[in-house]
């Protein structure tokens, strides 16, 4: 449709304005006549490809991480589309850098770093303290980060309160790393409109001493409050969100684990949310799981798999159901029979029913009643009663499968399925090359943060670690529900999105033993776990987006008369429906 004379100058006169129009060198001569910014740029009119070499020549020249993450947070504050080309181009350089590893440094220094992450009027997300209470409707509608477009409102928020960062433990409000990271992954990896997605970190204080004492900390100086507190001001920042944007999708981000089911259970039946580190961290590493059940087929029958978490907090528990579930539907077994494969150890030992303390209410569904009254304190004892065919750590405690730890499980195992899963790196349980050696090169591994791939001295081969990291599932299940609208999501979209993930594997990544699809392919995947997102949906009578409930309907017809692969429309229309930073039409500067 061709536009106005009235809506061409208003297009221009943002495009002075708005970082995300900004074209900066490469604006057109005529236009920078029209803008009336002739002269406050250099002479010379650079391509979008010659912007993005000097962009990464640059990022390339910072000679600390934390440099870097703030040249990329500059960069995508000031001109959107070349850092997100950046990011979607160079995806593996650049993910490690706006999320784990680096966002942890950058969270930790986050009041240190500010204000030098975004030039003035530039907000990299919203913050609500409690002090906002009576106001929050009002500070809601404060963030509008691209207010040239009305249409424009946010699509998903991702919120902390920052008390559990990584396992960096509770940051406070330096947490804004956090939901700023996740969100540019749904951009980059699920082409959601940076535009529409809301970063907030709540402010209820923060039990962190050490931000306590900073001068320069950025948050409230309290410390956090009661649980009746922190519940009545979500109950408010939840229904005010509801009312500004009734049909934001909320992800629930690095609450600490009490919390975290809590408020899970709270809204999950009644709110358009979910909680990553439970759920979606629980199916990217059953979808793991599944490609390890897979290799480990010919001398373990999955039934006989014995998984020891260590660490019992939300992230082994939302793995630990997922696992349940898998057990029932792949393999029938009986819900009892599949717990009795599971067994949790926290920083008391194995959690068992019998242990003499007060077990916190996520973990007591799992608590072993079959220990005959013996309790089992270190890992080593626990590993010698378990006997486990896979070790998966959620502890945050860096370097704790010792080389001691790690031969006991390749005794136990042709191939033991060992998941460091904790972050960020410093915090992994084990490195991949530490694993690699300690088990003769026979080990099944996923980490929550990307290790280098590791040549096996004595062939060359080269070994790929997996990413065991939930970044895998989010955008994909975001998307997924952002196109059907849901109002819920349900545990049988987040299983689905698992199995898509697992299945989801090339020919070629199975043939080199990957356990997760190669991050450059995160596109495609994530339309293939959108999809498989959107079929749950309509099944399940919740799909409220006709053009998606009568794609199903057609792609199912095409299936049964096995005319071609199947939910191929349903996952091209996913594609089409993905932001992408040279789709815009006003940048051919043609205005
Ligand atoms: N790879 C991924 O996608 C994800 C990774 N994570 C990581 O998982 C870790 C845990 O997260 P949450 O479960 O939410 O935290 P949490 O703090 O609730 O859980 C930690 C658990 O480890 C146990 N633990 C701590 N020290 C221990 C020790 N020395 N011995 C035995 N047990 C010990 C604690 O008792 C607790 O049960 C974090 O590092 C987080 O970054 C979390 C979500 C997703
Ligand atoms: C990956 C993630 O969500 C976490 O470590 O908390
Ligand atoms: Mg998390």
């Amino acid at each position: 449709m061709s536009k106005t004379v009235n809506e061409k100058i208003n297009i221009a006169k943002n495009i002075a304005k708005s970082h995300y129009l900004n074209q900066a060198t490469s604006t057109a001569l005529v236009l920078r006549d029209q803008l009336q910014i002739t002269g406050l740029l250099p002479p010379a009119v650079e391509t979008f490809d010659l912007q993005k070499k000097r962009a990464l020549i640059q990022l390339r020249a910072k000679s600390t991480e934390l440099e870097k993450y703030i040249f990329l947070a500059w960069l995508r504050n000031t001109n959107v589309r070349l850092f997100y080309r950046l990011l979607i181009e160079d995806l593996e350089e650049i993910t490690p850098l706006i999320y784990t590893p680096t966002v942890g440094t950058a969270c930790q220094e986050y009041s240190h770093i500010y204000p030098f992450l975004a030039p003035p009027g530039v907000h990299d997300g919203l913050f609500l303290s409690l002090n906002d209470l009576p106001n929050l409707k009002n500070i809601i509608k404060n963030y509008n980060p691209y207010p040239f477009d009305e249409s424009l409102t946010p699509q998903i928020a991702v919120i902390t309160d920052g008390s559990r960062i990584l396992g960096l433990g509770d940051l406070g409000v330096n947490g804004m790393g956090i939901p700023v990271g996740k969100l540019q992954l749904y951009v980059a990896g699920a082409g959601i409109d940076p535009r529409r997605t809301l970063p907030i970190t709540l402010d209820l204080g923060t039990n962190n001493e050490h931000n306590l004492k900073d001068q320069f900390y950025l948050g409230l100086r309290r410390k956090r409050g009661s649980d009746k507190e922190f519940f009545s001001f979500l109950d408010a920042v939840v229904k005010t969100l509801r009312e500004v944007y009734p049909e934001l999708l909320i992800q629930f981000e690095d609450f600490s684990s009490e919390h975290a089911f809590e408020l899970l259970k709270k809204y999950r039946d009644n709110t358009f949310c979910f909680n990553d580190d439970i759920q979606g961290t629980g199916a990217v590493i059953l979808s793991g799981f599944i490609n390890a059940v897979r290799l480990t087929a010919k001398d373990i029958p999955p039934k006989e798999h014995r998984i020891l978490f260590f660490g019992a907090g939300s992230a082994a528990v939302g793995v630990a159901k997922q696992l349940l579930e898998f057990f029932q539907i792949e393999h029938g077994m009986t819900e009892a029979d599949a717990k009795k494969l599971l067994w949790l150890v926290d920083t008391k030992g194995l959690v068992t029913f019998d242990r003499g303390d007060k077990l916190a209410d996520h973990k007591v569904y799992f608590a072993r009643k079959d220990n005959e009254g013996q309790q089992f304190k270190s890992l080593t004892e626990v590993i010698d009663y378990v006997r486990p065919t896979a070790l998966i750590g959620f502890s945050s405690q860096g370097g704790i499968f010792t080389e001691e730890i790690l031969k006991k499980l390749a005794r136990l195992n042709k191939n033991p399925i060992i998941f460091p899963l904790s972050n960020p790196k410093n915090n992994a349980e084990c490195t991949f090359e530490q694993a690699m050696k300690a088990t003769n090169n026979q080990v099944i591994f996923a980490s929550g943060t990307m290790f280098p791939t590791y040549t096996e001295p004595e062939t060359g081969r080269v070994r790929y670690p997996g990413q065991g990291n939930n970044m895998y599932i989010f955008p994909g299940l975001g998307l997924g529900a952002l196109l059907a609208k849901p109002r819920i999501i349900t545990d049988k979209q987040i299983y689905k999105s698992a199995s898509a993930l697992a299945y989801s594997l090339t020919d070629e990544e199975i043939s080199l033993d990957m356990l997760y699809p190669k991050l450059t392919r995160i596109r495609r995947v994530s339309a293939e776990v959108a999809s498989a997102v959107i079929v749950q949906i309509v099944e399940e009578g919740l799909a409220r987006d006709e053009e998606v409930i009568a794609l199903v309907k057609n792609d199912l017809e095409v299936l049964k008369a096995n005319k071609g692969p199947q939910w191929e429309g349903l996952v091209r229309f996913v594609e089409e429906n993905m932001w992408d930073y040279g789709r815009e039409k006003y940048f051919d500067s043609k205005i």
